[in-house]
Order: structure tokens, then sequence, then C-alpha cells
């Protein structure tokens, strides 16, 4: 393929390369404990929590599945930018394992980058899923000014009110419901997953104007128009249910609740056979979904004697990738000061540079950056 011409390069422009920021995982049985440290560093995670955790990643062999789904989405991403005329580099780094984001930050530095835009491999609103990884922005970016590189990132906006993103999940669990086949409305229930944060988290995410709960809010929200597109699309009447998986934390912390697994018995007792399991809080099938949903939550509907069927998360799905790269171009526009649309389904579209205090962090006070504080 020839090179683009620098005509087709415009519309990407102050930014001289994209990071896709992740969450790392480990590769082998060595670095599980080391990785399950970092994780937890200062955290109050209870040590069975970790030990239980561990053996999760064990009976995988020691090797998480999210590096190799980032490697793919980084492929994806190229492809696509590549084939809207940008030749823009697209760089990879993660907050808890190699390639760390610093190291990654420093090379793109080296080779002449200034200005980077990051995307990063989680949706939603919360301190956890949004102002975490603008904290490893800030710190990435204030170590290597202390080094003499000098350079800024931005970020995206949160995704899971982006189109792109909805969509994908909207047809990947409408897949699911018509292969599932029980045709009793009655009978079924789609069980919509994500990740369990501590109710305090939950109660402060958003942008802080507003009631807080944003977390649950984009959740219940999206699991609400999957239903209805869904019913729609399949002439059916659909109900479910926001569930909950991974809690960790001391038990006398609460977290969002229902566990999944709880949700499963309850359903099970009321006379439904078949759930369908949706992991909207997630973007790749990751151990939470391998583990936490594929293997414990299976475990749980087979001795209820429940049906399942579990959905893919969005991983490379085109309409996702895509709308990815669309967020890119939407954010250099912001950048240029240029008019833009934010389109955004269902709710509205979270703000790209976040206001001062919004899903803060409760336990000390950190720089994050891509933010106006
Ligand atoms: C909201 C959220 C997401 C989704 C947004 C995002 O993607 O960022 C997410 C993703 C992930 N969480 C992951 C792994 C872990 N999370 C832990 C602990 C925690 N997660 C939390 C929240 C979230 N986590 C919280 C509030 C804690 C308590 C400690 C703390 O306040 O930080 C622990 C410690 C042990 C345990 O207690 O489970 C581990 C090992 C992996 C990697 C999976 C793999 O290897 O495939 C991924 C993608
Ligand atoms: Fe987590």
């Amino acid at each position: 393929m020839p090179e683009p011409a620098p005509d087709d390069l415009e519309e990407l422009r102050p930014y001289d390369a994209v990071v896709l920021l992740s969450f790392g995982g480990p590769e082998s049985r060595e670095e599980v404990m080391p990785f399950l440290r970092r994780v937890t560093a200062g955290r109050g995670i209870p040590d069975e929590r970790l030990e239980s955790v561990a053996e999760h990643y064990y009976l995988m062999g020691g090797r998480s599945p999210i590096n190799d789904q980032n490697r793919a989405l980084l492929k994806a991403l190229h492809a696509e930018l590549r084939r809207r005329g940008s030749a823009l580099p697209v760089l990879w780094g993660n907050r808890n394992s190699e390639p760390f984001l610093t190291d990654v930050l420093r090379d793109a530095y080296d080779r002449g980058a200034r200005r980077v835009l990051a995307i990063t491999t989680s949706a939603y609103s919360s301190y956890s899923s949004c102002r975490q990884y603008r904290e490893d922005i800030a710190e990435a970016v204030s170590t290597l000014a202390g080094e003499g590189r000098t350079i800024v990132v931005d970020k995206i906006r949160q995704y899971a009110t982006h189109p792109g993103f909805a969509r994908a999940n909207t047809r990947l669990a409408t897949e699911a419901i018509r292969q599932i086949g029980q045709p009793d409305d009655a009978r079924l229930r789609v069980a919509f997953v994500t990740h369990s944060i501590p109710v305090g988290m939950d109660d402060t995410s958003g942008p802080g104007d507003g009631e807080g709960n944003l977390y649950w809010h984009q959740h219940d929200e999206l699991g609400h128009v999957i239903l209805d597109e869904a019913g729609i699309t399949l002439d059916r009447n659909l109900s479910g249910a926001l569930v909950f998986c991974s809690r960790s934390g001391p038990p006398s912390q609460p977290w969002l609740e229902p566990d999944v697994n709880d949700y499963l018995r309850q359903v099970a007792s009321e006379g439904v056979t078949d759930v369908v399991i949706a992991p909207i809080g997630f973007v790749s099938d990751h151990m939470e979904v391998r583990y936490d949903l594929d293997v414990e939550a299976a475990e749980t509907a087979a001795e209820l004697g429940l049906r399942v069927v579990r959905v893919p998360t969005v991983g490379v799905d085109g309409e996702f990738v895509s709308g990815l790269v669309d967020l890119t171009e939407e954010r250099a526009a912001e950048a240029r000061d240029e008019t833009v649309s934010h389109p955004a389904w269902p709710g509205e579209a979270m703000p790209s540079i976040c206001r001062p205090g919004c899903c803060p962090n409760l336990r000390v006070a950190k720089a994050a950056a891509c933010g106006s504080d």
C-alpha cells in the first residue's frame, strides 16, 4: 500500500501518535504475584482474595488473555486508521504490566512525538475506569518532564454512551438472544454484567455537578436500550437486570450488587430456564469474563440447571473499532478548536476534558491529566 499523501493526515492534527492505554496482565506464572501486588498496593485487598485470584490466573497457565486482546485491538485500530488515510503511529501501554505507559511515551518522545492521544480500554465513568487512567497519564507525563522530555497527552471521551460501543453491544446481545431460542419470554432473562466497584466509588462517579452513580446509570441505561432494541428486532418482550462480578475488597465494605451468581440463583427459583449473560462492562474477554463468568457463573448455572449463553464482548468488532477511530477524529477536531458534533446513544456524550473533582480518588489526592482541574 502506498504511504498516504501529507494532505490525508490533516484530520488527526495536532496529534503525533495514538496510544492504547490498558490495565495490563501477567503472561507467565512468575508474573502473576508481582502483577497482583502492583494492582493492589495500598488498597486493603485481603490476602485470601489475592490468593484466590492468583489461582484463577494459574488455571489459565498464568497467562491473562488481556494483552493478546490488546495486541489484536491495536492491529485493528491501526488498520482502520490506515483505511482512512492516516499514517499516525498507534502505540500500546499499560498500568500494571509491560509495556508500561511511561516507557512507551518516552520512546514515542524520542521518536519525535510531542502530543499524543490516549484511548483507554474502559468505556464507563468511575474512578477505576476513568480517573485512575488519567492519574497514570499524569504520572507518566511528570516522570518524563523530570527527564527533560515535555509531552502532552489527551484522551478521547469515555465511550459508554458512544453509538459505536452501544450499537456493537446491542447487535451482539441480540444475536445471542436469538441463538438461545427459548421462545417463552417469562422463562428468559438477560443479565447485563459489569465489574462491581465499592458503593462509595459509584456514589461519587460522574462529572461532580450531578447526582453521582453515573457508573451504575450508564450501564443501566445501556441495558435498557439493548432490551428495547433486541425486543423490537426479535419481536419479543424481554426482561433482564444489571448485575455485577469480580467483587474484591474487605467484606465490611459495601460493593455494588447483586453478584451475578446470586442473580442466577434468584431467577432460577422464579422458574427462569435460560439466561443470556451480556458482559457490557468490559471491552474484551479478559479474566473477569473468562474466569468469573465462563468458569464461576457457568458452574453456578450448571448446578441450577439453567441454560446460559454468554455474549462476546466488543473486542475487535468493526463497529466498535470504527467508533473509537471516530472518537479520535472528534478529539483531534476539538484540539484544533473546530466545531464538532458529539454523537451519543444512549444518553449524553461525556466531556473529553473532565471536570474538576469528577470521579474522585477517595484514598489519596493525586494529579490527573486530561481534565480542567
Ligand atoms: C471498574 C473496573 C474495571 C473495568 C475498567 C477497566 O478495564 O479498567 C476493572 C478492570 C480490570 N481489573 C482487572 C484485574 C484486577 N482488578 C482488581 C481489583 C479491582 N478492580 C476494580 C475495578 C475495575 N477493574 C476495583 C475497584 C478493584 C479493587 C482494587 C482497586 O481499587 O484497584 C484486581 C485485584 C485482585 C482482585 O481483588 O480481584 C485485579 C487482578 C483487569 C485485568 C484482567 C486480566 O488480567 O485479564 C481488568 C481489565
Ligand atoms: Fe479490576
